[in-house]
């Protein structure tokens, strides 16, 4: 190895300490997007960051989606896939095929990859230990309720297993189904999903990971990145955003606004982008914060380079 090289590797691995130390026993709540699921080595080093990250004293948690990959067995059962304001209309029998790919697929893949390195990674459905309670949902559009089918909302959260299998020392991998008091089972929108049990668990960080780089600022005409935007900016945003970015931001916005100090999105297409948002200085893809906050060093003019944990809030 040249001296180059070493000195490189040492100063991106010093550049970890300050969010080692301020992370130490964070909790952070990862959406993992079914779009982030695109192929086998970027799931892998997915899996190998969530690791990373239980190594590193935080308590992560994965909350995942996997909406592709429930249209894709739609299709090939001929049921038509259809949404309304970024939410699957989902009927009865599609509701099978949700719960079906979720719970027995999807999540069966992500725990194994975890296990791969290690015994950590658990496998739950929001029904399980009444982690998440739903009651029915209707889409609102312009300005009038439209009914989606076995869609939920999020009533309520009983953490208690979730922190159970992290104080173990587990990785909880989550699907977003949730039954209601009468036992009908829903299909909830996995960023929605994920905000609220970051919010429940009362952790540090919200990171969901997609398929684009973050929040366009006028998508799709253009592809400038807002790099960071208060709780206050984005609710105004908010109605103007349309497809699968209108949960996802509406998520962040419950997040931050739940009391979540930080919610971020990220391209899960980058290899490691989780490790690179919370262990490296320049943050990547959009992150919400609470009005008041400022955003990172260099989206400022007195940027000063820093990166002393007291100054975290800087970054944030
Ligand atoms: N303003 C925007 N900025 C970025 N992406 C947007 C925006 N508006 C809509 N989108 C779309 O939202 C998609 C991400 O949402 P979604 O497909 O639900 O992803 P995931 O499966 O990761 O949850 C992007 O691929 C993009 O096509
Ligand atoms: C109500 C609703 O839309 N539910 C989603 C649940 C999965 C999900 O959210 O997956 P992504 O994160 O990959 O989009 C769906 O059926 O597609």
């Amino acid at each position: 190895m040249s001296d180059l090289t070493a000195a490189t590797k040492a100063t991106t691995l010093i550049e970890a300490l300050p969010w080692l130390a301020e992370f130490h026993g964070a909790t952070v709540v990862v959406k993992y997007g079914g779009n982030a699921m695109t192929d086998d080595a970027l799931k892998a080093a997915f899996a190998e960051d969530v690791v990373f990250l239980r190594y590193a004293g935080l308590r992560p948690v994965v909350v995942h989606g996997g909406g592709p990959q429930i249209s894709a067995h739609l299709d090939r059962l001929g049921i038509e896939s259809s949404f309304t304001a970024g939410l699957r209309v989902t009927s009865p029998e599609a509701m099978e095929v949700v719960r079906m790919v979720l719970v027995g697929q999807v999540n069966r893949n992500v725990v194994g990859l975890i296990n791969d390195h290690g015994p950590f990674g658990v496998g739950m459905s929001g029904e399980d230990a009444h982690l998440f309670t739903a009651a029915r949902k209707y889409a609102v559009v312009d300005g009038e309720q439209v009914d989606i089918g076995q869609v939920g909302d999020i009533v309520k959260v009983e953490a208690g297993t979730v922190r159970a299998l992290l104080d173990n020392g587990r990785i909880p991998v989550i699907s977003s189904i949730a039954r209601s008091d009468d036992g009908t089972v829903y299909n909830v929108n996995a960023d929605t999903a994920a905000a609220e049990l970051a919010v429940a668990l009362g952790a540090q960080k919200l990171v969901v990971l997609t398929d684009v780089e973050g929040l366009y600022a006028d998508w799709p005409a253009s592809d400038d990145i807002i790099g960071s935007i208060t709780d206050d900016e984005l609710a105004e945003l908010l109605p103007s955003l349309s497809s699968g970015m209108l949960p996802k931001m509406g998520a962040c916005l419950t997040a931050v606004r739940g009391g979540v100090p930080q919610a971020h999105v990220l391209d899960g297409r980058v290899p490691h982008a989780l490790l690179l948002e919370i262990f490296t200085d320049e943050g990547v893809g959009t992150m919400v914060v609470p009005a008041g906050k400022t955003g990172r060093p260099q989206d400022t003019d007195d940027t000063d380079e820093t990166t002393d944990p007291a100054d975290k809030e800087a970054r944030a």
